[in-house]
């Protein structure tokens, strides 16, 4: 088999990445027969010899980072040619029409992802971390009232995610944050502020405090927790996947 690989960062949350790279289907404009798929993470298609093909393979790997969604792809290839004529037509042939099939692919997936979440309601938070402590706050209000979560809230339209979330620790908690790693992607049950359900993600950040002393400007409570109090705080059910990271953080 021949194989080329393909990353792309894409300025969208996992959701969206995978949903649009599941909608647009196949790169290729030769014909080639989908024989197996589980679209969009593992595609294979075969076709008979007298095409030039005989097994191709399209494989996809998502993974939420800060700057959106990488997105890492492996197509690999044998064409049904024996011998010396086939490992040519493999080597220089179809990697020329591999190549130029997924660039013009990525560019209009990239572009397509984008443009979709700007439709999406996305939700930032901060695990702001002081020596061995994580601030958490208990929302005040609304169907999560008495639930523990990050500070943060609904990026705006046309802003970028750190600067929401520095401003939503702003108007919250009257602080500076620096926002540092980023700590990881979750989907949020429902809709979010009358999104379409099950599209809504929150992204959570590391930060250090770079002015101000954390006041409860909207929330019940703020607290400065360790490690061994994280897990026992009565979460909104979506963060739980994100606390393994935060305690990370939190180790001596
Ligand atoms: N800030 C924050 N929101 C979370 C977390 N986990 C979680 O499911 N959410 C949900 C709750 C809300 O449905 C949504 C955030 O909305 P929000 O009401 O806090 O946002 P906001 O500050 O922009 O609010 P507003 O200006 O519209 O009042 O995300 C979390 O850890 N932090």
């Amino acid at each position: 088999m021949y194989r080329l690989r393909f990353t792309t960062v894409v300025a969208a949350p996992l959701t969206v990445a995978f949903d649009v790279a599941r909608a647009l289907g196949r790169p290729w404009p030769f014909p080639l027969e989908e024989v197996d798929s589980v679209r969009p993470v593992r595609d294979l298609y075969a076709a008979g010899p007298h095409r030039g093909w005989r097994r191709l393979t399209h494989e996809r790997r998502f993974t939420a980072s800060g700057a959106g969604t990488v997105v890492e792809e492996q197509v690999a290839w044998e064409t049904g040619l024996p011998g010396v004529l086939g490992r040519l037509v493999d080597r220089t042939v179809l990697r020329r029409r591999v190549r130029r099939a997924m660039c013009r692919h990525l560019d209009g997936y990239a572009a397509a992802a984008a443009v979709r979440a700007l439709d999406v309601v996305q939700v930032v938070g901060a695990a702001v971390v002081r020596g061995d402590r994580v601030l958490v706050a208990q929302r005040g209000s609304g169907p999560l009232a008495g639930l523990w979560e990050f500070p943060g809230g609904k990026v705006e339209p046309g802003e970028d995610h750190l600067g929401a979330l520095v401003r939503e620790c702003a108007e919250e908690l009257g602080v500076v944050v620096a926002p540092k790693d980023f700590l990881g992607e979750v989907l949020l049950d429902g809709s979010v502020a009358g999104g379409v359900p099950g599209t809504s993600t929150l992204r959570v950040w590391s930060a250090r405090l770079a002015a101000g002393e954390p006041v409860a400007r909207e929330h019940r409570e703020l607290r400065w927790v360790c490690a061994g109090d994280l897990e026992g705080l009565d979460w909104i059910a979506a963060d739980r996947p994100l606390l393994p990271a935060v305690r990370a953080l939190l180790a001596p």
